[in-house]
């Protein structure tokens, strides 16, 4: 298995009309086995999959369980090197490396460490001098000032889940992958933070990649629509939500949207349905 790991980290870097070909955010992964452990053989999660992203832009990815979307996310972050393909990331102009907020399903904050001190943490000990008034802008953003110096294990399930999502924001990432953050949430606080991340995401728009199973969340959230096929995952469509954001916090609307969506027919659509 050949297995590359290839990113440019300064996009601005590169010139002329190569800077002007490139996608900010590109991934294109060949093939990801996983290797035979015990009885489990080994098999392909992924095969043949390309993404391309503008800067700022929030693209949802929505597939069936077990497709192969956390493997995707995990090999976008660099957590997982073993694959074949590569991997380009978006970097701002002035540093020299892409800087990731990743949000799990599970907040994982970290339980000995207050909120403040949480987001604290994911800046290190070279923090720039805006950092305190920006964590301080979040904590207000999420309703958490309040709460700022308890300790995760005294925050209701909400408060944890807007902490990692202003934790995440808080090193104004490049790139901001993430994995379900809203699943197994009742409706009104899914709901809840869907706005919050929106507030906070068109405040300083961030390259996302958004993983769900939930079509109506994709069509609420983001700009364009990725849909994945069963494993070795590949994308079988990838279109533009054409609905003005102004009108996707009316339910109806939104569930029109989706059931168009539905009605458009293929492989891919009913897969969704
Ligand atoms: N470490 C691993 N070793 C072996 N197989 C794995 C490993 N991690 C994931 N897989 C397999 O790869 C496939 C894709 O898994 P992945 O977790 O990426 O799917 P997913 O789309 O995120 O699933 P879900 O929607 O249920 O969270 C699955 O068949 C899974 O069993």
């Amino acid at each position: 298995m050949s297995i590359t790991f290839a990113r440019t980290s300064r996009p601005d870097a590169l010139s002329g009309s190569a800077q002007e070909a490139l996608p900010d955010l590109l991934v294109e992964i060949d093939s990801k086995r996983f290797p035979a452990v015990g009885d489990a053989p080994a098999h392909e999660a992924v095969r043949g999959f390309r993404l391309a992203a503008r800067r700022g832009e929030f693209v949802a990815m929505v597939g069936p369980s077990g497709c192969g979307k956390t493997t995707t996310l995990n090999i976008v972050a660099g957590l997982d090197r073993d694959f074949s393909g590569r991997v380009r990331l978006p970097t701002a102009a002035g540093r020299d490396r892409p800087i990731l907020g990743y949000v799990f399903q599970n907040p994982r904050l970290l339980p000995w460490r207050t909120v403040h001190q949480n987001l604290e943490l994911v800046l290190g000990p070279d923090r720039d001098p805006g950092a305190e008034a920006r964590i301080a802008a979040l904590l207000d953003a999420m309703d958490l000032t309040r709460v700022r110096d308890q300790y995760p294990g005294r925050l209701s399930v909400g408060m944890a889940r807007r902490a990692a999502l202003a934790r995440a924001f808080v090193v104004q990432p490049d790139l901001l992958l993430m994995d379900e953050p809203f699943v197994s949430l009742d409706e009104l606080t899914a709901q809840r933070l869907r706005l919050l991340l929106l507030d906070v995401w068109s405040a300083r728009p961030t390259t996302v990649l958004f993983v769900t199973h939930n079509l109506r969340e994709a069509i609420q959230l983001a700009d364009r629509l990725v849909l994945l096929s069963a494993p070795p995952t590949r994308v079988l469509a990838d279109l533009p939500i054409e609905l003005p954001r102004a009108d996707r916090g009316d339910e109806a609307v939104v569930e029109a949207y989706r059931a168009e969506l539905l009605g458009r027919g293929g492989p891919a659509f009913q897969l969704l349905g």
